[in-house]
């Protein structure tokens, strides 16, 4: 049973190889499996592969492991460390590998690695082969280093032979499977028509706009869309500050005024048909995960290489890095000073639904409170284990959100998950010596502030 439906479905079963299985390389494969392509799934960590091949994900993403498991299960859903045979008998090959950032810069050197690797696969495959860089990578990347790195260890050229194409990913981590199955459009830069048709019949099955366009326009459009959504969160983050210093002002309230605005929340036939973007302008202690500040460095980067200034990105970037500072600078203002305060902060990943610590502002929220002196325990659902490396020695972890916060004198919500509304507060306030929330994240909003403490949120004025 396909867990969604769609309007039409694949005419052809492609057999699809995927080099790198992280987010974005798995939830597409296990995805496209179950749409009825044939997929396999490419990874140099010997230990993924043997995860994948024997049916589970290797991290955690909602409805992740049963997709897995299931495609494994049909046969539609394989993975290997052999990327040359993987690359050999497929039609098409996604590279999905990861774009970090080095010292304000992309490092494209998995994107160039992964490129050669597929080049000395097709140098004996005679049929013609597309290749789709789905990793976020910066204008130029795919006619340049991918191209270059194919057509010289395959000793083949781009045309006749080989078709290249960037088809960006949107997925948000949390959401990733939703998200990849409905998506609001599909980005297919292709070097030429027959790449793009190849492309075309892998997203078969989808009935969303399928946008074709040149390649470095494909790979713009990527970086356009992640630099606005967090051009938008500066924004927000930016006039919550200003409402936090003025009595009597509120900026979810604001922010919610000025969604009603058709122009940001389209209205057809008298009715609001989307969210709109009101879900990035939510004031919060700035934006984190593996991509919106990688990729936002990554463009400023690429503007200094064109000599182009860039002053409103700069901004989005500066505001984004002072936040948590900000955040608590706002939380000493209200409560007083965190040195010798003991504090359970609930909430460790970059966002909830997701165990991803990549540039978390909870994680850099509790490295601060430690600098400012304050004797900190944390908790998250899925991530108090993962975050044991990355902070200091004199943190300390909790197995739940009522040992995290026993005896404590402040609350911190570092992540908005879902279950801190559900928690026994009452219980809570028995635990702690003190009686005062900050919600760094606004998550409580929704929630009366629990009985006998006194609840502090961002963006807010008093
Ligand atoms: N994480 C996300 O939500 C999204 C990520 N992206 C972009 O997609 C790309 C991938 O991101 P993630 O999936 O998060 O990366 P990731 O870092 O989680 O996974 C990348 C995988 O590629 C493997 N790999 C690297 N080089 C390889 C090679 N030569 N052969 C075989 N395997 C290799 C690594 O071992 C790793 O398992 C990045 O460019 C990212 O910016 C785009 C949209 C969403
Ligand atoms: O290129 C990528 O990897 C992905 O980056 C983001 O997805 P993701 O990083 O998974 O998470 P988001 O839900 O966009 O949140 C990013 C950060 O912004 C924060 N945020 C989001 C919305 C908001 O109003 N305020 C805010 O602070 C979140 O808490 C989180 O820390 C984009 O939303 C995806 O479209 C894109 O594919």
């Amino acid at each position: 049973m396909p867990l969604y439906s769609m309007s039409a479905g694949i005419r052809h079963r492609m057999n699809i190889s995927i080099i790198g299985t992280g987010y974005v390389g798995l939830v597409s494969g296990a995805c496209l499996a179950q749409l009825g392509h044939k997929v396999v799934c490419v990874d140099q960590l010997t230990a993924r592969v043997v995860r994948i091949a024997g049916g589970n994900a290797p991290f955690f993403e909602p409805g992740l492991e049963q997709l897995v498991a299931d495609t494994v299960a049909s046969g539609a859903l394989s993975a290997t460390v052999d990327l040359v045979s993987a690359v050999q008998q497929s039609e098409i090959t996604l590279i999905a590998v990861g774009t970090p950032d080095a010292d304000g810069h992309i490092d494209l050197s998995q994107i160039e690695a992964a490129s050669a690797a597929i080049g000395q696969a097709l140098k004996n495959k005679p049929e013609y082969h597309v290749v789709a860089v789905k990793s976020t990578v910066v204008p130029g990347t795919t006619d340049g280093v991918v191209r270059t790195a194919l057509e010289h260890a395959a000793g083949k050229s781009v045309g006749a032979e080989i078709g290249l194409c960037m088809n960006p990913e949107f997925l948000r981590e949390g959401t990733a499977i939703e998200d990849f199955m409905t998506p609001d459009r599909i980005v297919i830069g292709a070097s030429d028509a027959n790449a793009a048709s190849v492309m075309q019949m892998v997203y078969a099955a989808f009935d969303c706009p399928k946008v074709v366009m040149s390649l470095r326009n494909a790979e713009f459009t990527k970086y356009a869309s992640n630099a606005l959504l967090a051009t938008l969160i500066s924004f927000s983050n930016e006039l919550a500050s200003l409402c936090e210093q003025t009595p009597g002002a509120d900026a979810e309230v604001v922010m919610d005024g000025l969604h009603l605005d058709k122009r940001l929340s389209p209205v057809v036939d008298g009715h609001r048909v989307r969210p709109g973007i009101l879900s990035y302008l939510r004031p919060s202690s700035g934006y984190g995960g593996s991509c919106l500040p990688k990729d936002v460095a990554a463009l400023l980067a690429y503007a200094r290489g064109k000599n182009v200034a860039t002053p409103l990105l700069e901004a989005v970037a500066q505001v984004n890095a002072a936040r948590t500072g900000a955040v608590l600078d706002l939380a000493e203002e209200r409560i007083g000073a965190f040195a010798g305060q003991k504090v359970g902060v609930l909430g460790l990943a970059f966002k909830s639904g997701t165990d991803d610590l990549r540039h978390s502002p909870a994680i850099q929220l509790v490295e601060q409170l430690s600098d400012r002196g304050a004797h900190v325990t944390v908790y998250d659902p899925v991530a108090t284990d993962l975050a044991r490396p990355l902070l200091n020695g004199t943190v300390k972890y909790a197995g739940c959100a009522v040992e995290a916060l026993e005896g404590g004198d402040v609350a911190i919500i570092g992540t908005a998950w879902p279950e801190w509304s559900e928690l026994d507060w009452p219980k809570i306030r028995k635990a702690m010596r003190g009686n005062v929330i900050f919600d760094a994240r606004n998550s409580l909003r929704t929630l009366d502030p629990p009985k006998d403490f006194i609840l502090y949120q961002i963006g807010n004025g008093g």
